[in-house]
């Protein structure tokens, strides 16, 4: 897959020179609804014998429209977006720096500089999307012209309720630690790409020894607590069970001082694993990270949550 990465205005050296068939959005965690979206423009794309493109966007739009309410973490960091799309078998993938200056660019001009002139035969999206200056470009519009071009509108997508799948509602289930909710909505478990740093070597001594994974992207954290997960080591190319908290570790540390930090006990492991990227995947929630008395009362209840993430992921390969 070729990345074309597009700061406002797009070159013409930047148009590809096939006919493509292009889904657009921000596709933010690569949800059912996306996935829909992605899937349409593979089919329309066979079906007219178009190259498969996706644009996306970077920053978020909020960065630049809303200030007060950006959004800097996300469900898919940009690096984890174009690896899910490229492993769908995509062909061309526009990230375009959502910049003020493209901000202000209006619906008008862009379906000229980045649709027509770029060789967009197919233009497919979710029946909500919107684009150019003040959102006044979408679907309908698009449809209710004469363009030189195809426009494939996704309807709406839900779960069992009629609520639309979407980003900002998955980011809500994760704040509330509602992993199965927020895993049923993205089709597959939430995961977290992170390296293993040192600790403060803390667990070894009271028994149950963690890696403590770093983040290596800006992902949105699950709720404070305590969860059933598996993690891959990329080394091994392989998976374990374990139980992770997520936390500032009110026992020991002040919690209004403290860093966040995602402490994994890995099952039935005794290796040093320090340096290695692991993917964290989060099935379920077991409870709220909490402030023990001492030591003792904090064992005993870990070792009660081990056992809950053991018999909760009985399941899991
Ligand atoms: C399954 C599990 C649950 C935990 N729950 C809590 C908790 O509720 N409160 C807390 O202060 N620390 C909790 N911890 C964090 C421990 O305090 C921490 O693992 C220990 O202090 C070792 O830290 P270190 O790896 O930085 O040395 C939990 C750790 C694990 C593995
Ligand atoms: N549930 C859905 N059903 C159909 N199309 C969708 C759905 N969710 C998103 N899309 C479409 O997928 C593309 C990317 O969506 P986008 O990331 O902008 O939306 P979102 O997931 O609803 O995020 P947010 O919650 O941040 O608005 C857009 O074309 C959008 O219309």
């Amino acid at each position: 897959m070729e990345v074309i990465e597009i700061t406002h205005p797009i070159k013409s050296t930047q148009f590809v020179n096939e006919n493509i068939a292009l889904a657009i959005g921000f596709f933010d965690g690569i949800h059912l609804g996306h996935q829909k979206v992605l899937q349409k423009m593979i089919k329309v794309a066979k079906d007219q014998h178009l190259k498969k493109a996706v644009m996306t966007f970077d920053p978020h739009p909020s960065v630049v429209l809303n200030p007060e309410k950006k959004r800097t973490t996300y469900l898919t960091p940009i690096a984890d977006k174009i690896e899910s799309i490229e492993k769908l078998g995509v062909d061309y993938c526009f990230v375009v720096n959502f910049s003020s200056t493209f901000a202000n660019v209006s619906a008008d001009d862009f379906i000229d500089q980045y649709f027509i002139q770029n060789h967009v035969k197919a233009v497919i999206a979710g029946y909500d999307f919107s684009f150019g200056k003040y959102g006044k470009g979408n679907m309908s519009s698009l449809q209710e012209n004469d363009y030189p071009f195809s426009v494939h509108v996704v309807s709406k997508q839900t779960l069992q309720d009629d609520d639309k799948i979407s980003t900002t509602d998955i980011r809500a289930s994760l704040e509330l630690g509602e992993i199965e909710a927020c895993n049923l909505a993205l089709g597959r478990p939430y995961v977290i790409k992170g390296m293993v740093v040192q600790g403060e070597k803390r667990g070894r001594t009271i028994g149950f020894p963690t890696a403590n994974v770093e983040p290596v992207d800006d992902y949105v954290l699950p709720r404070k607590g305590v969860y059933a997960v598996t993690i891959l080591i990329k080394s091994r190319d392989k998976t374990y069970k374990g139980v992770c908290n997520v936390g500032v570790k009110p026992t020991f540390h002040d919690p209004s001082a403290s860093q966040i930090s995602i402490e994994v006990n890995i099952f039935d492991f005794d290796e040093s694993i320090y340096g290695e990227r692991v993917e964290v995947y989060w099935h379920h929630f077991i409870r709220p990270e909490q402030k023990f008395d001492g030591i003792d009362a904090l064992v005993s209840q870990i070792t009660k949550d081990k056992e809950e993430a053991k018999s909760l992921l009985l399941l899991e390969r």
